[in-house]
């Protein structure tokens, strides 16, 4: 495989590592892309988005201002989107305008954010899953073409979680067949959208729908809201950005108001429910909830978006865990790797693991949607409660789990992980909103609840369940699971878990509504355990998913490829069987033997991959430009990179800083 040349010579400990490895790193690595094919694909898209050093900053990022760091990700927004739309997506196909490789290539502009990141990531799939064929002809060429720039304004100041209570109205008009989009209160400003404040020059709003003197709920809306030549508000519209954040500072996050603001009729994004032009509102024939489309496919994204922001993380701390040494083992001796360390490998190695395991798990969950949205085009809504108790449940877990073992790699790499330049805070502070937007972790974690506290009770009543909740037919009457102490045995405890746990919930809101409660109460009043129910069927989901897909993918690998992939999902599997020992101990027979030898299993299998750690972060081939990090690069200069990135510091311009004469040295001589 044609790596790309360090320009320097390698780290020695690094270097080393590297003939350490005993597998081959391309095969993982076409594993990783989902074939050779699309290996060669990536690496000739990252080469025609690379190669030209556009993606360069003189100036670090997060060293300049506020206004500059914007305008800077625009000017660098506007040459990469330039790339997509007249090179990469010739490659890629149109259709594919959201392919994971054109998303990895946008990390090497942007260390934190794009402004233009909503258009393509939710104006753009709003367009192609909520308009009729009119609109799209319409819409989507010149939005593709980035004629027009989009943002996606649906959560207010006053409400984000609750979307039946958004305040925004959208009242219809039949005489000028218009709709008048209006902020009736302060909480009703649009908030949040990212694009909206300064980029965006249209938007899908999401509104309350009123015809006929009737509210017909929350339906979506295509506004343009500034003149395409001169970039002003129209008249009608207030628009702004938000002000700073913990992360996305170089994006700019809107606000946004209407006042009376009018838009024609055909404006209303009618794929599934319309308004005829004398009013007459028209539902959705198939469900109620197609509106929230768009929210779902991007849940579902956001697994793969997790693998790659834990992949850039665990490839920066291991690279630097086998570069530092620190602290002496024994008098006299070398200082160790700190990778060496077994409490680092427990850190980090887990990382790996996690990455494999949702690559896999959202390659399955996307092609789960795809069935889906094939149903659905025949008129067929039946799977879509399952693919959104899925979507939700597997967005939480993995945007939390995500930040933790993030979080695990900044500490892995001790002081220098908290500086910038390291990369590892820019990973952090994105993925700590992914937790957040698209759904909140506990709000979504409790929709999957409703759907399994249902599923409980068809199983009670004898009915065959579907896939993924198909364990609580087996495992409904079970009591305590004899414990197993194979892998398999393992993924049916985590079922026993989850299917106790919900059986768990039923019981409590049983309880409650028997003792008079009425059923709302109840649920309020379950909801910490059900959260933990819904974590339970996801953590069963994901292991379950990994275990199967992980042996599907490498039945045609060598036997060092089969055996090291294989490695890191028992290390998945026995990591979160000992994060849960509580539960093995409730819903199991296991003791304390048994656990004691699962530890002891856990602490060889550390062992076993040690010489295969940087191998392994290598085979997630992520280049330089890409990892932004002066702790990670390829070749190891660690040291040279931290001590190049602070003479970058602006403070270093000048050996004096004014504000010593204006105010340290009155100070010191007390003439302040
Ligand atoms: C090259 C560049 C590419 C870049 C790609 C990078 C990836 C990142 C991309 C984008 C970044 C995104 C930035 C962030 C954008 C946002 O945050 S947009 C705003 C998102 N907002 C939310 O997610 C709000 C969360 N709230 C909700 O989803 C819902 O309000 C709710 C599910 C919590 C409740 O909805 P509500 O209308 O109140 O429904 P209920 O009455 O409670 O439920 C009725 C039944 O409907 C079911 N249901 C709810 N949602 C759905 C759905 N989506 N699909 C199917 N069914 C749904 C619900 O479960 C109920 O069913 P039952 O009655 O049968 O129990
Ligand atoms: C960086 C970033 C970018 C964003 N981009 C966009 C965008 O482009 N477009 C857009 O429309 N929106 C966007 N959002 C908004 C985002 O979707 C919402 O912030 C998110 O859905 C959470 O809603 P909320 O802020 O109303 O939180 P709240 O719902 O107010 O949550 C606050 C707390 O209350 C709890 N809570 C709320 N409801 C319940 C409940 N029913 N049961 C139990 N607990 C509950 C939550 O768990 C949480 O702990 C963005 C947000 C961020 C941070």
């Amino acid at each position: 495989m044609k790596i790309n040349k360090p320009k320097h010579d390698v780290n020695p400990d690094l270097a080393k590592e590297r003939l350490k490895c005993n597998f081959n790193i391309e095969e993982v690595t076409n594993i990783i892309d989902g074939g050779k094919d699309k290996t060669v694909q990536r690496k000739k898209i990252e080469d025609i988005a690379l190669n030209n050093g556009a993606s360069l900053d003189e100036v670090p990022e997060e060293c300049l201002s506020i206004k500059e760091r914007y305008e800077n990700a625009v000017r660098k927004s506007c040459v990469y989107g330039n790339l997509v739309r007249n090179e990469m997506l010739e490659i890629t196909g149109i259709e594919n305008f959201e392919s994971p490789v054109l998303r990895r290539t946008a990390d090497a502009f942007f260390k934190d954010i794009s402004p233009f990141m909503l258009h393509l990531g939710m104006f753009v799939p709003t367009l192609i899953g909520q308009c009729t064929p009119e609109q799209t002809a319409e819409w989507l060429p010149k939005a593709l073409d980035m004629q027009i720039i989009g943002a996606y304004a649906q959560t207010e100041l006053g409400h984000g979680t609750f979307i039946r209570g958004l305040e925004t109205t959208a009242t219809y008009n039949p005489e000028k067949e218009e709709f008048v989009l209006h902020s009736p209160t302060i909480t009703s400003y649009k908030w949040w959208a990212g694009g909206l404040g300064k980029t965006a020059n249209h938007c899908v709003v999401m509104a309350q729908l009123y015809t006929q003197g009737k509210c017909h709920g929350t339906h979506l809306f295509i506004v343009k809201i500034r003149d395409l030549d001169t970039h002003m508000p129209l008249p009608g519209i207030t628009v702004g950005e938000i002000g700073p954040r913990m992360g996305f500072s170089s994006a700019d996050n809107g606000f946004l108001r209407f006042d009376h603001f009018r838009i024609p009729r055909e404006n209303m994004l009618m794929k599934h429910a319309k308004v005829e032009k004398d009013g007459v509102y028209v539902k959705s024939a198939k469900h109620g909830k197609l509106t929230y489309g768009t929210m779902v496919f991007i849940r579902v994204t956001l697994v793969s978006e997790m693998s790659f922001n834990i992949s850039k993380a665990a490839t920066i701390a291991i690279r630097y865990s086998a570069v530092r040494r620190q602290t002496e083992l024994r008098p006299n001796e070398p200082e160790p790797q700190i990778l060496d360390y077994p409490t680092q490998q427990h850190k980090l190695f887990i990382c790996i693991a996690t990455a494999h395991a949702f690559q896999l798990t959202s390659c399955w969950l996307w092609n789960t949607f795809q069935a889906v949205l094939a149903d659905m085009k025949k008129g067929n809504v039946d799977t879509l409660p399952e693919l959104h108790a899925l979507s939700s449940c597997l967005k939480a877990v993995s945007t939390s789990d995500a930040l933790s073992h993030i979080e695990q790699c900044r500490f892995a790499c001790g002081g220098h992980g908290y500086m910038l330049s390291s990369n590892l805070p820019f990973i952090y502070s994105f993925v700590a909103a992914t937790r957040t937007y698209e759904g909140d972790y506990t709000v979504l974690l409790l929709q999957t609840a409703r759907f399994l506290v249902k599923a409980s009770e068809q199983a009670e009543a004898g009915k065959k369940l579907t896939q993924t909740v198909s364990y609580l037919n087996r495992t409904a009457n079970a009591d305590r699971l004899n414990w197993d102490n194979t892998h398999e045995g393992i993924i049916k405890s985590f079922q026993v878990i989850a299917a106790g746990k919900i059986g768990q919930c039923v019981k409590s809101i049983r309880d409650r509504t028997a003792s008079g409660m009425d059923y709302e109460d109840a649920w309020l009043m379950t909801t910490v355990q059900l959260v933990g129910a819904a974590e339970a069927h996801c953590r069963a989901v994901l292991l379950n998913t990994y275990w199967s897909e992980m042996r599907k993918i490498t039945e045609a690998s060598s036997a060092d490829v089969k055996k090291v992939m294989h490695q890191l999902a028992v290390l998945y599997l026995m990591y979160w069987a000992l994060e849960k020992t509580g539960d093995l101990l409730k819903y199991s027979s296991v003791s304390k033997k048994d656990l004691d030898e699962l530890q002891r299993r856990y602490e060889e299998l550390l062992a076993e991959l040690r010489p295969n750690a940087v191998g392994l972060v290598d085979a997630f081939d992520l280049r330089d430009e890409i990892l932004h990090s002066s702790l990670g690069s390829y070749d190891g200069r660690v040291y040279e990179r931290l001590i190049e990135e602070a003479h970058k510091s602006p403070l270093n311009d000048e050996p004096v800083n004014q504000s010593f004469h204006k105010y340290t040295k009155p100070l010191m001589l007390g003439k302040l």
